[in-house]
């Protein structure tokens, strides 16, 4: 079979700043996808023109801002990630250049191969998050096992989530003591019905 070898990571994008390039269906979706996980992160849209949803949604979220104008190389300064989402296939690729030149990590939507990282399809319940990635094959694939697991995972998890942490603070001792005493816990979680009984 083959292997999947990126390397998922959670990113705080509060702490970061994005540069989205286009304004167009595509950037506003990226766009659409951190703020929903991250209200708060800080995201710069630099295009041509922006669809009207783009617009709206810095009247909801203080940290995006809209500059109208072409891309250019001084837009990376003190930028950490970069999502290129032009409809100009050339002109990604000019992006691409500019931030591997600037040492900024990039992902151009139209061309897979030129992605430092890519977005995953994301599952949330309160505090729990499952990013899915199906290697760049198939993103419906990825957004169709979302609603799967989106419907599957019963929202009760999050009281579970915090009660463990509760325990979790709780705790004294040293750290394997803690590992052990967690686990014992958690035991149930993962033991099959016979061994229960
Ligand atoms: C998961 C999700 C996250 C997000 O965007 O937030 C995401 N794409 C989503 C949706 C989606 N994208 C596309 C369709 C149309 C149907 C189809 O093609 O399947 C749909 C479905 C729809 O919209 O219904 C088209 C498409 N996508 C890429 C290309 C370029 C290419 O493959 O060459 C093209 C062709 C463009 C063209 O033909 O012009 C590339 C990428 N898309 C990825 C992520 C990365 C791989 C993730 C993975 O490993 O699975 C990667 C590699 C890079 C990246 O974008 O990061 C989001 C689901 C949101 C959700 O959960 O609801
Ligand atoms: N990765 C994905 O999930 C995914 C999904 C579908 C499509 N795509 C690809 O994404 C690309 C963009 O698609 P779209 O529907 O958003 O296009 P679009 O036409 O809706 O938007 C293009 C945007 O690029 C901007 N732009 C063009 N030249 C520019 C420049 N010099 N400087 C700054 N901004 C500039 C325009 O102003 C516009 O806002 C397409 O090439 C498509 O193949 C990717």
């Amino acid at each position: 079979m083959e292997e999947n070898h990126l390397f998922p990571v959670f990113f705080k994008l509060h702490r970061l700043h994005v540069l989205v390039v286009g304004g167009g269906n595509i950037g506003l979706e990226k766009t659409n996808a951190m703020l929903e996980n991250c209200p708060q992160a800080t995201i710069t849209v630099v295009a041509l023109d922006f669809l009207p949803e783009l617009v709206s949604l810095t009247h909801q979220y203080p940290n995006i801002t809209l500059v109208q104008k072409s891309f250019s190389c001084g837009d990376l300064l003190g930028k950490d990630l970069v999502i290129a989402a032009t409809n100009i296939k050339e002109f990604n690729y000019y992006v691409w250049e500019k931030a591997k030149g600037n040492r900024v990590l990039i992902n151009v939507a139209d061309t897979p191969e030129l992605c430092d990282f890519y977005l995953g399809s994301i599952v949330r319940k309160g505090n729990l998050k499952i990013a899915i990635s199906t290697n760049g094959k198939s993103p419906t694939m990825a957004k169709r096992l979302k609603q799967v697991l989106q419907e599957a995972i019963p929202d009760s998890i999050d009281e579970i989530l915090n009660k463990l942490a509760v325990i979790r603070d709780r705790l004294a001792g040293d750290f394997s003591s803690k590992v052990k005493e967690l686990n014992n816990i958690t035991d149930v979680l993962v033991k099959s019905d016979k061994e229960k009984s």
